[in-house]
């Protein structure tokens, strides 16, 4: 990989939760990060986007540790899509996106991709799982917009395909694919192991709180590796840049 890292981490420790040795992430890379229920994927995300401030000291962006980065800089650079995010005020979709839009515009190209123009008048409070779903990754997108459209930006999505039907799951994960293709990078959980076949070009898999395999995703999705990481059979062919993926089956 030639170009700079734009997040590294380094020497991560969250309590007995998660552990880090070393990972980096580059522009251009859309990274699934992959594991059983409480590996420790969403510990990983919010702590590399610098939710805590005792571990900032081990992840740089941009070369230079989050701990030195003024919160409001931090801000325009990466965002994090958490789960189980709830609004309670009986506000509308639009008021919601211009909370967190630099403008009051929302772009053309987010409208489309999540199909948010017929949700804008809605309450929030009225909306549908995926529905809501979607607005949350367009609210989480909206809040570096400026840095995304330069392509430089690093985008945290903790299991964005919460609730979202296959067709929105595609449309998604395409928009994402359109985004890493300017130079941004995305790293999102996923327990979908379809999805990140077709889309990731990397991959972090986690069995309690360790970094197992990392790297190109063809390196990481083996049937050895998904199949120590979650105790089911797998059973996969990879050829020609391409994976045929069969439903696991239980270990009797
Ligand atoms: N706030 C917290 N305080 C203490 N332990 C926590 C906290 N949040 C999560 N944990 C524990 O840390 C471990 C990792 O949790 P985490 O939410 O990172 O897992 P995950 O891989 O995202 O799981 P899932 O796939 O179920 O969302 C789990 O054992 C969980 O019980």
């Amino acid at each position: 990989m030639s170009a700079a890292p734009v997040l590294c981490i380094e020497h991560l420790e969250v309590d007995n939760r998660l552990t880090v040795q070393h990972l980096q992430f580059y522009p251009g890379q859309l990274v699934h990060v992959v594991g059983s229920n409480g590996a420790g994927k969403s510990t990983l995300l919010s702590c590399a986007a610098g939710l805590y401030a005792e571990h900032r000291a081990h992840v740089m962006l941009r070369n230079k540790p989050l701990s030195e980065w003024p919160l409001n800089l931090l801000a325009q650079e990466r965002c994090l899509l958490e789960q189980g995010v709830t609004c309670q005020f009986e506000i509308s979709v639009r008021e919601v996106l211009n909370f967190y839009g630099v403008t009051t515009d929302i772009p053309e190209q987010l409208a489309v991709a999540l199909e948010l123009k017929s949700l804008l008048n809605r309450p929030i409070t009225q909306l549908s799982g995926g529905e809501l779903q979607r607005v949350h990754i367009a609210r989480c997108l909206l809040q570096i917009w400026t840095c995304i459209s330069r392509g430089e930006a690093l985008i945290f999505l903790d299991e964005p395909m919460q609730g979202l039907d296959v067709k929105y799951q595609l449309a998604v994960m395409d928009f994402l694919t359109a985004l890493v293709a300017q130079g941004n990078c995305v790293i999102m959980s996923c327990h979908d192991l379809q999805l990140t076949a077709r889309y990731a070009t990397d991959c972090v898999m986690l069995e309690g709180g360790r970094v197992t395999a990392s790297g190109i995703k063809s390196a990481v999705l083996t049937a050895a590796n998904l199949s120590r990481c979650f105790g089911c059979e797998f059973n996969l062919i990879y050829s020609e840049n391409a994976y045929e993926f069969y439903l696991p089956r239980l270990i009797p």
